[in-house]
């Protein structure tokens, strides 16, 4: 990782990118770029292809991405999702063995935690809210506000979303947590002196106060890409406007395209019209959510430098009585899976209801067994029997 002048970090691996999670080969980023200059050295060195049509969608793997970005609908997925999986036959069932159920593994799960502060970080959607067909329409339920609010309480408890900070904020509209919109690029957190980031990325951190008019730090690290975001953020919405059922949402460091309610024969339009928008765009790159296209720039940040960040914002970095927990249910979330299960940190668990290959430890369902951890977590802390204080 290099600096650029106002230290944001830069990805420079050279090397042609294969991103197995992106499924993007780097040749499928062109170099040429008009926008923002940035110092030699940051930018990357990446072959261009030249075909520009059809193939490149398909050959880079983009519509197998798009097609197997979010479970099906629940009656296609019927042996898989029938309510608990319970034989040898069914998928869910083996999959369970090697991600147990967070829920059947509490007591596993808090005998670690004895004497251990645990620090929990939450995913939005698909995590707290449903997965619904318009993305503005995600609200989370009263029940799972009140869980969030109890648990945070008693633990330290952060919300990690590729929404803006501020659409994030206003869906779960509680206080009492901190927030990193755009995949952890936009985070909110406590004032703390003696930062290693910011020592890293002097001009990435300022000094602001919440609306609650406490002092906080807020830390941008792709600050300077604003311009070109919203350049692109432009481009997206013009050049998908004639494709029914697609949706640009502006959020803030990042862009998403959503394809749910396009018809799945123009999903590869949609791939393609995405390809030929970020051509004009090295600096920017593209992953896949859940029938979501999101275009974010190239740094080294993610959720997992968010999850790192935030710890150290909280005093909690590098601690061995302390147990981060991450809920996320996207491939975005795996970023901070892995920082945790790699540093042997703390238990990731993915929210999913089909089998996949995670990073995670453990496993839950759906949001509603979330919201039945996170009130298992704070009957925990308050029963008199723990021995872990
Ligand atoms: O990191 P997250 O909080 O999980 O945000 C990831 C994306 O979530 C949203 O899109 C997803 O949820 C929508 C509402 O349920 C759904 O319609 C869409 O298909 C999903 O991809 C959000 O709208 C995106 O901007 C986020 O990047």
């Amino acid at each position: 990782m290099d600096m650029n002048s106002n230290n944001t970090p830069v990805l420079t691996d050279t090397a042609p990118i294969t991103n197995s999670r992106l499924h993007v080969h780097s040749n499928l980023l062109p170099y040429s770029h008009t926008g923002a200059t940035f110092p030699h050295g940051m930018l990357l060195n990446i072959p261009r292809k030249k075909t520009g049509i059809l193939e490149d969608v398909f050959s880079c793997g983009w519509l197998d991405a798009m097609k197997s970005s979010s479970p099906p609908p629940k009656n296609k997925t019927k042996d898989v999702n029938h309510g608990f999986a319970s034989s040898e036959a069914d998928p869910y069932f083996n999959w369970l063995l090697k991600y147990p159920s967070a829920l059947t593994s509490f007591d596993q799960i808090t005998n670690y935690a004895k004497g251990k502060r645990i620090a929990l970080f939450l995913d939005y959607d698909g995590t707290l809210s449903p997965i619904v067909d318009n993305p503005d329409c995600a609200f989370m339920s009263d029940n799972m506000r009140a869980a969030v609010k109890k648990v945070a309480e008693y633990f330290p408890t952060a919300i990690i979303s590729g929404r803006s900070r501020d659409k994030v904020h206003e869906f779960v509209g509680l206080t009492e947590l901190y927030y990193a919109g755009s995949h952890g690029m936009d985070i909110i957190g406590p004032v703390r002196q003696s930062l290693s980031v910011s020592h890293n990325h002097p001009n990435c951190i300022i000094k602001s106060t919440d609306k609650q008019g406490k002092k906080v730090n807020l830390f941008q690290p792709a600050a300077e890409f604003l311009p070109m975001i919203n350049e692109v953020l432009k481009s997206l919405v013009e050049c998908t406007k004639d494709i029914k059922g697609s949706k640009v949402e502006n959020n803030k460091f990042c862009v998403s395209v959503h394809y749910r309610n396009v018809d799945e024969k123009s999903w590869s339009l949609v791939a393609q019209r995405v390809n030929d928008v970020l051509k004009g765009f090295p600096r920017l790159r593209l992953t896949h959510g859940r029938k979501v296209l999101e275009v974010r720039p190239v740094i080294n940040w993610d959720k997992g430098k968010a999850v790192t960040f935030l710890l150290e914002s909280l005093g909690l970095n590098n601690c061995d009585d302390v147990l981060p927990i991450y809920i996320g249910d996207d491939r975005t979330d795996e970023d901070a899976f892995k920082v945790l299960r790699e540093g042997n940190k703390g238990y990731g668990i993915l929210v999913s209801s089909a089998p996949k290959e995670s990073n995670a430890s453990y496993s839950l369902r759906d949001p509603s067994e979330v919201m039945e951890f996170l009130k298992s977590l704070v009957l925990w802390k308050q029963s008199p029997y723990k021995s872990h204080i």
